[in-house]
């Protein structure tokens, strides 16, 4: 595997605050990364250090090879899909016009390219074609969130980052776009950096997870190792709830699913 995102000793402070020192962390490509930690930690600061919407203060960051602090930011971007919590659509702007903004810029000559991406993420998020039209106020909570994240992938990016994106929907949605979304990333290969509150959400969608507190990382391992081996008493806690939901001995945890009804635990 290759690296598609490197952070080297990094540090990030925020007025008198330093909140992350020293952070060291590889993403290999096609990886799907959850972060988890308690709130205030840095997990935001993290992924937002990806994309360059925020800027260390110490500290090189490495997106597929290449130091972004000597890129410029547009071509950085261009390549990173972004998706956050709630609704963050123009408002003005039909989902057609709202999925395709970023294929646009992409392709300026080619509609017809722009029109079948649409088309394409629309089917692949559960849109319905009768939804091209309408605006932003006229979908539900869900279909806002799904529409955030057709336009988060629209530009085909190979990197895709996520700041709790389901956090402000309801149960049943959140579980359809978690299936969802990890089909979109079995189906394409792209490397996810996905934050979220919810150990059992971390566990049944990442690869790995990252497990974060006070800026530092705590454990950065597969979701069975986490449950088989917390290397500190937080990851202990964490986890600890997810353990008691599967009652199989140590060595069977791997198979069992983490679908465990953890719910918010941070
Ligand atoms: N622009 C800013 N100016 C000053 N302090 C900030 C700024 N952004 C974040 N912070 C502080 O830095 C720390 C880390 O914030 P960050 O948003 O990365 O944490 P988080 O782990 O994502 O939190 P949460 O889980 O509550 O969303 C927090 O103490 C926060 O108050």
């Amino acid at each position: 595997m290759s690296k598609a995102i490197e952070f080297k000793q990094i540090k990030k402070v925020y007025g008198e605050k330093t909140v992350i020192e020293g952070f060291d962390l590889t993403v290999e490509r096609g990886e799907f990364v959850t972060v988890i930690g308690s709130s205030g930690c840095g997990k935001t600061t993290v992924l937002k250090m990806v994309n360059g919407l925020v800027i260390p203060d110490g500290g090189s960051i490495f997106v597929e090879g290449r130091d972004i602090s000597e890129m410029d930011m547009i071509s950085l971007r261009r390549n990173i899909g972004y998706a956050i919590q709630g609704s963050v659509l123009f408002p003005h702007m039909t989902v057609e016009e709202n999925i395709s903004y970023v294929p646009d810029l992409l392709n300026k000559k080619d509609k017809e390219r722009t029109k079948k991406a649409v088309e394409k993420w629309m089917g692949i998020v559960g849109l319905e074609e009768d939804m091209r039209e309408r605006y932003p106020s006229e979908l539900s909570g869900g279909q806002q969130q799904r529409v955030g994240i057709a336009r988060a992938l629209a530009a085909s990016p190979d990197i895709l980052l996520m700041d709790e994106p389901f956090g402000a929907v309801d149960e049943i949605t959140r579980g359809q776009l978690q299936t969802e979304l990890r089909q979109i990333y079995e189906k394409t290969g792209i490397t996810v950096m996905f934050v979220t509150h919810d150990i059992s959400e971390a566990l049944k969608l990442g690869t790995k997870v990252l497990v974060m507190d006070r800026g530092k990382i705590e454990q950065y391992a597969a979701p069975e190792d986490l449950l088989k081996a917390p290397s500190t008493e937080f990851v202990s806690r964490l986890v600890e709830k997810e353990r008691r939901v599967c009652t199989l001995p140590d060595e069977q945890l791997a198979d069992c699913g983490h679908s465990g009804a953890a719910g918010h635990l941070l």
